[in-house]
């Protein structure tokens, strides 16, 4: 892995655009937003202030900054007709087609139709993201029709209110922030590249965002973060991890949570998370899920090479904060459609259509044999 060459199936290694957003294991810590280090980002500002930076350039002034949230907190509220929609998504529906579903109602309802409305489609799914997972959940599985709209001053904390009922503590406020910072933007990922493929057909921000969704859902992308926290849960001890990691590597099972396709020994964004993790599972008061995660980063590194990706401890910092497995991607999305959106935008200032050539390896031309006949 550490040597692991950049090239081969999967367009690794090939440049297939430009971007000013965003750069993937070239300087700093190995991921930087507009120039600035993700771990000075996660320090120093909030998610909103990241979201500003990555639709806008540069990072928001006090006054800048209370204008976008004010506008961002008059968006929150949900249609009628989208929650109708929501109500009648079955219980065993997974998550992410309901964000999917949600997405793309939205944008039958309030279209954005011209590119001089791209940031209110993307303010406005960033703004209901939150409340149209929350809603169906306690919907689906509580029966209960939340109030889409809280005082809480940011997308973090206003999900954990929605999710919980109740205001959250500041230390889960500031875990989710950090959070949907981390997860924000990373250059040409699956997700995103979907996004910007959409966008150079000059379609509209929300199939744009409905496509990079359905991407995201995917165990070998965003999708990883639930399988590592299923994972890690079938786990007794940080011994037995160890044993059962080792028999899943024989089997040639992949493990979520763990490898990169960019990144070659680390991803910079696993240090931040883990240290919340620890944190919350001391505050949790039972830090064997921890001490488990960790034997899990240890053992892939001591005998594959393989380090923990963003997922890793994502999925026990989401657990010590009582959220549902089955939301953990969804909170990628309401973090990950500022990445996309920026990319939509970028793409749309400098356009051409995304069609990149195949090499054929099919039949040699042949005529068609009467259907009798074959
Ligand atoms: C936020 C994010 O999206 S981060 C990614 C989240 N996804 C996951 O955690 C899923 C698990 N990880 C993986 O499947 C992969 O590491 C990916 C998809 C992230 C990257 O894929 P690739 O770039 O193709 O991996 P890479 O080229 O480094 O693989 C090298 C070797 O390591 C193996 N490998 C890589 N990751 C893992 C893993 N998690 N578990 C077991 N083996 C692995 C590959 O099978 C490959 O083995 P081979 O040479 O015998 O075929
Ligand atoms: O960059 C990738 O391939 C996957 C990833 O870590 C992300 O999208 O955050």
């Amino acid at each position: 892995m550490v040597d692991k060459k950049l090239s081969g199936a999967g367009l690794r290694g090939q440049s297939a655009g430009e971007t000013s957003l965003c750069t993937v294991g070239k300087s700093g810590s190995g991921l930087t937003y507009c120039g600035y280090d993700v771990s000075d980002l996660a320090d120093n500002a909030t998610f909103e202030e990241v979201a500003y930076l990555l639709f806008n350039g540069e990072l928001p002034t006090l006054d800048q900054l209370a204008t976008y949230k004010a506008e961002l907190n008059s968006l929150r509220d949900l249609p009628q007709a989208l929650k109708e929609v929501l109500q009648r998504i079955p219980q065993d529906a997974h998550p992410m087609d309901v964000m999917r579903t949600g997405c793309s109602f939205l944008g039958n309802l309030e279209p954005e139709n011209d590119f001089s409305e791209q940031n209110r489609a993307a303010n406005r799914l960033l703004a209901a993201f939150p409340a149209i997972m929350c809603y169906w959940y306690k919907f689906s599985h509580e029966g209960v029709e939340i109030d889409c709209v809280t005082d809480e001053d940011s997308i973090g904390g206003h999900f954990l209110h929605l999710l919980n009922g109740k205001a959250p503590s500041e230390q889960h406020r500031r875990v989710m922030d950090v959070s949907l910072i981390l997860y924000a933007e990373h250059e040409f990922n699956a997700s995103t590249f979907t996004a910007r493929v959409c966008a150079s057909t000059l379609s509209d921000m929300f199939s744009c965002v409905t496509g990079a969704i359905g991407t995201l859902r995917g165990p070998l992308h965003g999708g990883a973060n639930e399988a590592a926290m299923d994972m890690i849960q079938t786990f007794s001890s940080p011994k037995d991890a160890k044993v059962q990691m080792a028999g899943m590597l024989e089997r040639k099972e992949k493990i979520m949570g763990f490898g990169h396709a960019i990144y070659r020994t680390s991803d910079p964004r696993n240090v931040i998370i883990k240290a919340w993790s620890e944190k919350l599972a001391h505050e949790h008061g039972d830090t064997s899920l921890y001490d488990i995660s960790v034997a899990c980063e240890e053992f892939m590194w001591d005998s594959k090479k393989l380090f923990c990706n963003a997922d890793f401890f994502h999925a026990s910092a989401y657990h010590f904060m009582g959220i549902p497995t089955k939301l953990f991607t969804p909170i990628f999305v309401c973090s990950r459609l500022t990445g996309w959106a920026a990319h939509v935008m970028e793409q749309r200032t400098n356009n051409r259509i995304i069609r990149p050539s195949a090499d054929y390896t099919g039949s040699e031309p042949r005529k068609v044999t009467p259907i009798e006949a074959r």
